[in-house]
């Protein structure tokens, strides 16, 4: 699936031609879910998981037959103020264990039967470090939104992105902090681990960013170029691809829901078609889901990132479908129905 931008402004305009789902499907999901055999809103969030899914499907009785998992990896130039409790090397190193099925994520994408791919971002060239320039230029960030753009396979019915990249919880800080406002210090945490000075300077690095590129805090696409990331580019790119091909999404942890939250402060509405796979131990996470009104599926004290929170969540999604799919109805299993 090529990409159609070559520009952030061409961008925009691709993720805000997107249709809304198919009203017809979710209606004859809605039906179908009031005829199974249970007593009325007895699968409690589950019944509106399927019915979510059937809208973007635009099946009434949907299936999740081709689930995809994409980790997107990118390297950082404000890793060298000491942002991260480990070194940036660790990005590659990752992303060979990702390659050699090594990693949380391989597991969880064989457990749920979804493929999986990885993504290296040019992680030989970091992004410029954000406190004293922009992070991307123009070209590098929509580089990185096709590659997440090209990166979704025609045939993916539920989509999952995560990433890697060591001290992206300092710039998914930045982009809550540019996009929602509020103290730089509530938005940074301890990511991978860094101990309470560390937990200091992300805050400071936060707050020169935000000064350093006041101009653009207006325009959420500049707010992705200047102060994201490669692989939080790659992610937001890969969201919105799904969502002008209707294929459902669940977002993961605290980096990617910043770059999901990228694309809702440019396009109302951008993020219709993605469900909150979990909440993150990292605290700031879930003031960001408040603010996209989205509820999480999973709350397991989860802070790896990789897209592991998301793929657990592909779990409770095929469990939603396969209940909605797969039961009678009352009349199908002659089971008397409710009597008053
Ligand atoms: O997904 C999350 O909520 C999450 C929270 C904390 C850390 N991480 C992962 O840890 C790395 C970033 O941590 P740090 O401390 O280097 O900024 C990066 O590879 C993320 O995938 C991920
Ligand atoms: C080892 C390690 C694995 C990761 N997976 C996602 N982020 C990570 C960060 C580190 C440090």
């Amino acid at each position: 699936m090529t990409a159609a931008f070559t520009s952030l402004d061409s961008f925009r305009a691709a993720l805000a031609a997107a249709g809304g789902a198919d009203t017809a499907a979710r209606d004859g999901a809605a039906a179908r879910n009031g005829a199974l055999t249970k007593p009325p809103g007895a699968l409690g969030r589950l019944e509106d998981l399927a019915i979510w899914v059937a809208g973007w499907q635009g099946n009434a009785r949907p299936v999740i037959a081709a689930p995809q998992i994409i980790v997107f990896a990118g390297n950082h130039g404000i890793c060298a103020q000491g942002v991260s409790a480990f070194p940036p090397e660790v990005t590659a190193q990752m992303v060979g264990n990702f390659s050699a099925g090594g990693a949380a994520i391989n597991q969880l994408a064989r457990t749920y039967g979804a493929t999986m791919s990885v993504v290296p971002l040019e992680l030989e060239t970091p992004t410029h470090d954000f406190t004293t320039g922009p992070a991307m230029s123009e070209a590098e960030v929509v580089s990185a939104l096709r590659a997440g753009w090209d990166a979704v396979a025609r045939d993916t019915d539920l989509l999952v992105v995560g990433e890697m990249g060591i001290g992206n919880t300092t710039v998914a800080a930045a982009l809550g902090a540019a996009l929602m406002g509020g103290d730089p210090a509530d938005w940074v945490g301890r990511g991978s681990g860094v101990d309470d000075a560390g937990v200091a300077r992300k805050a400071q690095v936060v707050a020169a960013g935000l000064a350093r590129h006041a101009d653009v805090l207006a325009d959420p696409l500049q707010v992705l170029r200047c102060l994201g990331g490669r692989e939080l580019a790659g992610m937001a790119g890969a969201i919105a691809r799904a969502r002008v091909a209707g294929i459902p999404v669940v977002l993961d942890g605290f980096i990617c829901t910043a770059a999901a939250l990228v694309l809702d402060r440019a396009v109302s509405g951008a993020l219709d078609h993605a469900v909150a796979g979990h909440v993150s131990a990292e605290a700031a996470h879930g003031r960001m889901l408040d603010a996209l009104g989205k509820t999480p599926l999973l709350d397991l004290g989860l802070r790896l990132g990789e897209g592991s929170g998301a793929a657990v969540a592909i779990g409770i999604v095929q469990a939603a479908v396969a209940c909605h799919s797969g039961m009678a109805t009352f009349e199908e299993a002659a089971v008397a129905g409710k009597s008053a």
